[in-house]
């Protein structure tokens, strides 16, 4: 069923249950890579939340998790700055470090984050991240952990927003064209 945020209307793009198998299937993929390690997990807030809940449930190994909290998205379009709100508030030094990501989509607000991340020297850094849309990608990032590749459209649901409306959906919506 479509639905309707603000000014807009959106239509079902990915469910619930094909979210869910594929987060499943890359927290089975890290239990396996970290195995014997204890990983620090970083999510970025906002938009991660419900990524890193539902990851971390399925993670079967020691783990420790750290959130930090950063806005470069207005309204349908990134604003060309990456602003902090929380940032990076545990010893990162020598950590195995796994960035969890909502969405990469110019891929400004990672690039940013990973130049401050650098600086806290940690031991390794991998990138997960539910959602990436390859044709927008404006910086060289190459996440290890992918949920879906998608093309250059909005999308809300499951932690993503349209100003501030729609991080509660279950399923992905796309902007009706
Ligand atoms: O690759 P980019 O073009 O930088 O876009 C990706 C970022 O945009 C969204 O965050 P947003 O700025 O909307 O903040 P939020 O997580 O609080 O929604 C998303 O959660 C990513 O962090
Ligand atoms: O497609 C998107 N939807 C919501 N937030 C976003 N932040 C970057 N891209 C998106």
């Amino acid at each position: 069923m479509n639905i309707s945020l603000h000014d807009k209307r959106f239509e079902p793009y990915i469910k619930e249950v094909a979210i869910q198998n594929r987060i499943s299937a890359i927290a089975e993929q890290l239990s396996d890579d970290y195995r014997g390690k204890r990983p620090l997990f970083i999510s970025m807030l906002n938009g991660a939340f419900w990524f890193t809940a539902d990851l971390l449930k399925s993670f079967t190994g020691d783990c420790e998790i750290s959130f930090v909290k950063y806005r470069s998205y207005q309204g349908l379009q990134s604003s060309g700055e990456v602003m902090q709100s929380l940032g990076i508030d545990v010893d990162i030094k020598d950590r195995d470090v796994v960035i969890l990501e909502d969405i990469i989509d110019t891929g400004r607000t990672l690039s940013v984050f990973l130049e401050i991340l650098m600086q806290h020297q940690p031991g390794s850094v991998k990138i997960a991240t539910l959602l990436i849309k390859p044709e927008t990608l404006q910086f060289p990032l190459v996440p290890d952990y992918v949920g879906f590749e998608i093309p250059n459209d909005f999308i809300v649901g499951y932690g993503l927003d349209y100003d501030g409306l729609g991080r509660n959906l279950r399923n992905l919506y796309v902007l009706e064209k």
